[in-house]
């Protein structure tokens, strides 16, 4: 079994967990309320920015024009296509994505982004790429599975969102691919470390989905507009 295998056989009570999470079943029956989504766009929205500048990260430790040119196209990807899923829950929650930016972390991402930049931050590259490799697939796999059960037609409220993860083979692949090189030639302390740090961020995807479903905001609540970065 490769090493990615081993990562995602050690997290599937995490991937059940996720896939019956309210937050991804309201998904798949077209019933989340619109304060949900909005909340979730708007996180998201900061959490894929941090993302990107992660991948920012992880190029400046890159040792060759390859793995550069790798990084280079899935920071592309944000910025040109990762917008019509937003923009598939922004059409049903009736806002315009443009207001939905700029806005302050609520707990869950926050927790998620901060995880991701310590590990880009103290780890080596091998380690940035087990931190960022639960994102998409998850979605992945909840893309495809959600796929399987509803076959959604054009009518169904999210059927862009599913079309579009169910179809986002390629992430997952290039870099399971390029971890499974890396873990082959390191240590088994190193091995250790991106184990932990994959399985905190499936975690954390968890617990991103909860915060949008709760709407989650701090103990005391404030003008997140005001306070925003
Ligand atoms: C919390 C959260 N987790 C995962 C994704 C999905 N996603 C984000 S970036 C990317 C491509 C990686 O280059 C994918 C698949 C999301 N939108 N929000």
């Amino acid at each position: 079994m490769s090493f990615t295998q081993e990562l995602r056989q050690k997290a599937d009570g995490i991937f059940q967990a996720i896939f019956e999470h309210p937050f991804v079943r309201g998904i798949a029956n077209g019933d989340l309320r619109k304060e949900q989504l909005i909340h979730y766009v708007k996180q998201d929205h900061e959490y894929l920015t941090a993302y990107m500048r992660i991948y920012g990260i992880a190029i400046s430790k890159c040792s060759s024009r390859d793995e550069i040119e790798m990084f280079n196209q899935q920071i592309s990807f944000i910025l040109n296509s990762e917008i019509h899923p937003h923009n598939n829950f922004c059409a049903v929650a009736g806002v315009s994505y443009d207001e939905m930016q700029g806005y302050a972390l609520a707990p869950g991402a926050h927790h998620y982004i901060r995880h991701m930049l310590n590990v880009a931050h103290e780890g080596s590259l091998a380690e940035i790429m087990a931190v960022l490799l639960p994102c998409p697939w998850t979605y992945l796999e909840i893309g495809e599975k959600l796929m399987r059960e509803v076959q959604p037609t054009e009518a169904h409220p999210f059927y862009e969102w599913i079309h579009f993860y169910a179809t986002r083979t390629n992430t997952t692949a290039k870099f399971s691919e390029r971890l499974d090189k890396w873990a082959e030639m390191t240590t088994e302390l190193e091995r250790k470390k991106m184990t932990e740090h994959y399985l905190l961020s499936c975690q954390l995807e968890y617990m991103f989905w909860d915060m949008a479903y709760n709407v989650q905001d701090w103990p005391v609540s404030m003008n997140t507009a005001e306070y925003a970065l």
